[in-house]
């Protein structure tokens, strides 16, 4: 169709709040109780639903570990080398759709997701990653339908950047292209929303895609697939391989037609990622795009000005909810003296009493952390809390993986700003917080701003908006995502834009226009209406 549209204005999908006697929370218990009695075969999809060629993995509930929801086998070179196939077999038909026409695809997936699905993909992600309903709610319906709704927004905005000048009787165009070749996506386990974020993204922009989701997360990983192909996304324009990654990351790391990576996890994994297009940079058709967002020890500073009762409510939220396995989850923080002495009893109060448990019964306020690994680490950090002299658990510190990998929402308290708690990602419900004197808020913002690796999340409580102002200078390259008098958690889409620097990724911000000008390479297209007929120049008389 040859037209100039307009798409749908995007809005945030509002919170379903799941009270007792409300309907969705009835419906998200039903579909709970249906996936529960299930154990799927979860398949790869290749254009079209495959059973990979690796071991099998079972997919469990981390609340409930012998439960298994599902199984399937992981993918191998064969699958690999199939879903490359795939892409390029796609990309032509693909890229060569009108923007509107790709976008009504994944406007029609928020649509679907709106509806029909909401429950399906929030039960899968209560019970295959342990989430509340409400932490399900905000990030496999809510987060998920904002990024592909405000995409369609981003996406257009990029198409119609034209250049702003033409000289008489020329007209310059620029042709915002797909990459040549394929994306690889790589996604976490902890949000059903970046998982469905990050290979329709530079799908969106025309590109084909080999999505390679965590094991953790496969079952609502294969949901979304699904979803995707009720909404009519054409075979081979996303491949979805299932497995730890590492048979498919042999054939398509070094593949010359791998065009970027988009990718969310870890540090180390994305440091590897990024090592390995290095050592094969001369291989490549074009030089792959390399978007990661990565780790964080994200910070809360509450300085004397503050609101306790702010302080204590952000610390709490801000740390434990989703076990604070959530990449912007508070796992530090620097508190003035004279607040703390004002929070100290409430806290620790508040922190033992957050109820852990199954996920399902809806009055706890937290699950269990996602696997065996995970549980080994906190276990870890919390008896070495327990051990050093100059650390003080006030709160939690117990754990027992005996029916899920429940761990206690844990709080240290640390003399030394400097220990290793302070720079250590332990991706878990273990916050440590270091007491200040009032009188050393300065020299302590200071301390915190280059302690820690990463600069992904931060916020600081002030009243004082001088206070607020110095801290905001001090710590400006120290969080991509900096919050005033709110916990550091719980960015959302087209609102505020997410993603951090130093060793927590590239800062791409995923669902904003940034990340989706990643996958696209454009072309400027100059045409001249009539033409010089005579080579020679004017000043050659
Ligand atoms: N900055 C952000 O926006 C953000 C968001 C969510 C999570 N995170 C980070 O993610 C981490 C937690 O997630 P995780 O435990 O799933 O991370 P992870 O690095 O262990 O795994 C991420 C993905 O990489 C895959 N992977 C690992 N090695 C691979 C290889 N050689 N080839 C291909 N794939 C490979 C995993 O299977 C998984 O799919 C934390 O560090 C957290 O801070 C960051
Ligand atoms: N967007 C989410 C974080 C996603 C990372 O895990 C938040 O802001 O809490």
């Amino acid at each position: 169709m040859d037209a100039i549209t307009t798409p749908p204005a995007p809005v945030n999908e509002p919170n379903l709040h799941y009270a007792p006697g409300a309907p969705e929370r009835l419906a998200l218990l039903e579909e709970i109780e249906r996936q529960e009695s299930e154990r799927r075969d979860l398949r790869a999809y290749v254009g079209g639903w495959r059973t990979g060629g690796g071991p099998e993995v079972d997919v469990v509930q981390p609340h409930d570990h012998a439960h298994v929801l599902g199984t399937f086998r992981s993918a191998a070179r064969a699958d690999a080398e199939a879903a490359v196939a795939a892409a390029r077999e796609a990309a032509p038909g693909w890229r060569a759709l009108s923007f509107d026409d790709r976008a009504a695809v994944i406007l029609r997936a928020a649509e679907l997701l709106a509806g029909p699905w909401r429950q399906r993909l929030n039960a899968a992600t209560v019970l295959g990653q342990s989430k509340t309903a409400f932490q399900a709610e905000i990030d496999a319906a809510c987060e998920l339908i904002d990024f592909w709704r405000f995409n369609v927004h981003y996406g257009r905005q990029i198409l119609t950047e034209q250049p702003i000048a033409n000289a008489p009787g020329i007209w310059n165009r620029t042709d915002h292209r797909p990459l040549e070749g394929f994306v690889y996506a790589i996604t976490p386990f902890n949000f059903t929303a970046i998982a469905g974020n990050l290979p329709t993204a530079p799908a969106l922009m025309g590109n084909t895609v080999i999505w390679k989701p965590s094991p953790t997360q496969q079952l609502a990983a294969s949901l979304t697939m699904e979803l995707l192909e009720e909404a009519g996304l054409p075979p081979g324009v996303i491949s979805m391989l299932p497995g730890d990654g590492i048979e498919v990351s042999d054939v398509v790391l070094p593949h010359p037609d791998l065009a970027g990576i988009h990718f969310t996890g870890s540090t180390p994994t994305f440091q590897h990622l990024w090592r390995t297009v290095g050592e094969n940079i001369a291989g490549y058709r074009s030089y792959p795009r390399l978007v990661g967002e990565t780790g964080g020890k994200d910070f809360v500073l509450a300085l004397p000005s503050a609101d306790p009762d702010a302080v204590r409510t952000a610390l709490v939220r801000g740390a434990f909810e989703y076990a604070g396995q959530k990449c912007s989850a508070a796992s530090r923080a620097y508190v003035a003296r004279s607040i703390w002495e004002r929070i100290r009893e409430q806290l620790v109060a508040d922190v033992d009493g957050l109820a852990v448990g199954d996920p399902t019964d809806l009055s706890n306020f937290l699950g269990a952390v996602i696997d065996d690994r995970s549980f080994a680490k906190q276990k870890a950090a919390i008896d070495r809390a327990h051990a050093t002299p100059g650390l003080e658990v006030v709160a939690g510190g117990t754990y027992d993986d005996s029916t899920g990998w429940f761990v206690r929402p844990t709080l240290v308290v640390a003399d030394d700003p400097t220990d290793e708690m302070f720079r250590t990602e332990y991706f878990g419900p273990v916050l440590v917080l270091h007491v200040f004197d009032d009188a050393d808020a300065e020299r302590v913002t200071e301390q915190l701003e280059g302690f820690a690796p990463y600069a992904l999340t931060g916020a600081v409580f002030a009243r004082d908006p001088r206070e607020v102002a110095r801290a905001s200078a001090t710590l400006r390259f120290a969080a991509g995502n900096f919050y005033v008098n709110d916990k550091p958690t719980g960015a959302v889409v087209g609102q505020q834009p997410f993603g951090g620097g130093r060793a927590s990724g590239t800062n791409d911000k995923a669902g904003a226009a940034s990340n989706l000008l990643r996958w696209t390479s454009p072309r400027s297209i100059k045409e001249t209406f009539v033409p010089p007929t005579d080579h020679r120049y004017p000043h050659q008389g």
